[in-house]
């Protein structure tokens, strides 16, 4: 997406007919944007100019003077199985056509064909390259393990294999023009993993992002594709959209499963044409950046429901990439409050303060349902009202041991877990049961347990002492 032309292969047009070259060179770069485009007259010149590399697609006149488009085709095939081949022929012949695709030609256009045919199909031909390399590199990257740009992600702090392979992933794909979809719950680092995509794209142009929750149609058309002057009541003055604001970069549409379907269809003809309408104007515009989208919704669930395209689903999550919660890696806690009592303490104008040592075993008790940004928001809370050198871990126990305002927890209520019992446990066995639960949450550390029972640490120790002296 940085170079000036595209897409990132060259397309070389091969016909002996200067004219016809033309055209087509000219309608591939108006009708689709293709500008990557090389022409060549002289049937036996293509097999050299295939070798000289950076050709990812042909495309092919079967009537030439001395090597002809069949020929050429097989050759083309044995000798660089890798690039894309499609004909453009002036014979409307189905056996033609059957023998040039048993040769492996992506497609048979002829000449007569409506532009907008042959358009689609070399845009659909380009689709399948472009994702063709991006698997290539998706698989290298993992074959190879490692980070190339370990320096785009400093703003994630973590150490979990999970997202590590968010990372690889986020890597390989960071250059394709194809839609990346991020997934996750809300709070977990979607966009930060944006910005870190952006980063590593190399594109010129800057990120943009909208958050399309709450956008109605009329709001989504002309925040995403602007309007020309007059276009309606109001229209005072010409408003260039998001997706000019981010040409030659990225456009990151936070919240896309809020999207209403209305604005669900232009997306998609926006991202299955690669280009847009401003509100009043009836020229097209081309889309120059590219696409990354976020939801913390179940997509393939809104989907089934009727509530999300299932076309624009599969789209958008040509590449997808899902973060996963923080409940699922505990291992980042301690990570994660070093960072962030760093980061508060500096806003906050304060000395850093040290944790006390359960506190990242009280935190991993928990399971975040606002993930990071709950993790954040608790540990600039504990800051900015601490006093003392060691940090107190009485408004995270607070936070931790609250349902969560509105949570369902708080809403349904709270169900006896002996209400199905016939026979009852005695109190001690029951006593017992909870306290080796406590236990095992608190990973044997008697303080926090005690604090998660609500009891004092020496009750609790003189009820471990009864539990081994008559077990459970
Ligand atoms: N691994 C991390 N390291 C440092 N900060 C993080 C990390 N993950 C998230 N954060 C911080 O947590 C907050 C939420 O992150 P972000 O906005 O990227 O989440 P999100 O998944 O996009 O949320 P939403 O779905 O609500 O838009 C931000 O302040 C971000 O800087």
């Amino acid at each position: 997406m940085t170079q000036q032309s595209y897409p990132a292969f060259g397309i070389l047009l091969v016909d002996d007919e200067p004219a016809w070259l033309k055209s087509l060179s000219l309608t591939l770069r108006s009708c689709a944007g293709l500008s990557n485009v090389a022409t060549c007259q002289d049937s036996r010149e293509v097999l050299g100019l295939l070798a000289q590399g950076g050709i990812g697609m042909v495309m092919l006149d079967l009537t030439m003077p001395h090597l002809s488009g069949e020929e050429l085709l097989k050759q083309i095939g044995e000798q660089f199985p890798e690039i894309t081949t499609i004909v453009v022929s002036g014979l409307n012949q189905l056996e033609t056509a059957v023998r040039c695709m048993k040769l492996g030609a992506f497609d048979y256009f002829i000449k007569t064909d409506e532009e907008d045919r042959i358009v689609g199909g070399v845009l659909r031909a380009v689709r399948m390259k472009e994702m063709q390399q991006d698997y290539q590199e998706i698989s290298s990257r993992f074959a190879s393990g490692e980070l190339r740009h370990p320096e785009a992600f400093t703003a994630i702090v973590t150490g979990d294999r999970a997202m590590l392979n968010v990372f690889a992933y986020a890597e390989a794909v960071a250059k394709s023009p194809q839609p990346l979809l991020i997934t996750g719950e809300s709070g977990v680092g979607k966009e930060l993993v944006a910005q870190a995509v952006h980063r590593l794209s190399g594109c010129r142009g800057k990120l943009v992002t909208v958050n399309v929750a709450g956008l109605d149609d009329t709001v989504f058309s002309d925040t995403l594709f602007g309007h020309v002057r007059g276009a309606f009541t109001g229209a005072e003055q010409l408003r260039r959209g998001m997706i000019e604001e981010a040409a030659d970069g990225t456009l990151f549409l936070d919240e896309i499963g809020d999207l209403s379907i209305a604005s669900q269809v232009k997306l998609l003809r926006l991202l299955q044409e690669g280009e847009f309408f401003p509100v009043g104007c009836d020229q097209p515009k081309r889309l120059k950046a590219r696409i990354i989208a976020a939801t913390h919704q179940n997509l393939a669930e809104k989907e089934t429901l009727g509530t999300f395209r299932r076309d624009l689903f599969y789209r958008l999550r040509t590449h997808q990439l899902h973060v996963p919660p923080l409940r699922e890696r505990p291992g980042d806690i301690p990570l994660l409050l070093e960072h962030f009592l760093g980061e508060a303490a500096q806003t906050l104008g304060k000395k850093k303060p040290t944790p006390p040592r359960e506190l990242a075993q009280l935190l991993a008790t928990y399971n975040f349902p606002g993930n990071v940004r709950e993790l954040k928001a608790m540990i600039y809370d504990a800051v900015s009202i601490h006093r003392d050198r060691m940090l107190s871990m009485d408004s995270f126990a607070k936070a931790v041991g609250q349902p969560r305002p509105g949570s369902a927890e708080k809403a349904a209520p709270r169900q006896n877990p002996f209400a199905g019992f016939i026979d009852l446990p005695t109190f001690s066995d029951a006593a017992g049961l909870l306290v080796a639960e406590a236990m095992h949450r608190a990973n044997g550390n008697q303080t926090l347990a005690a604090r998660l029972l609500g009891i004092s640490q020496p009750a609790l120790n003189k009820r471990l002492k009864m539990m081994r002296a008559e077990p459970v």
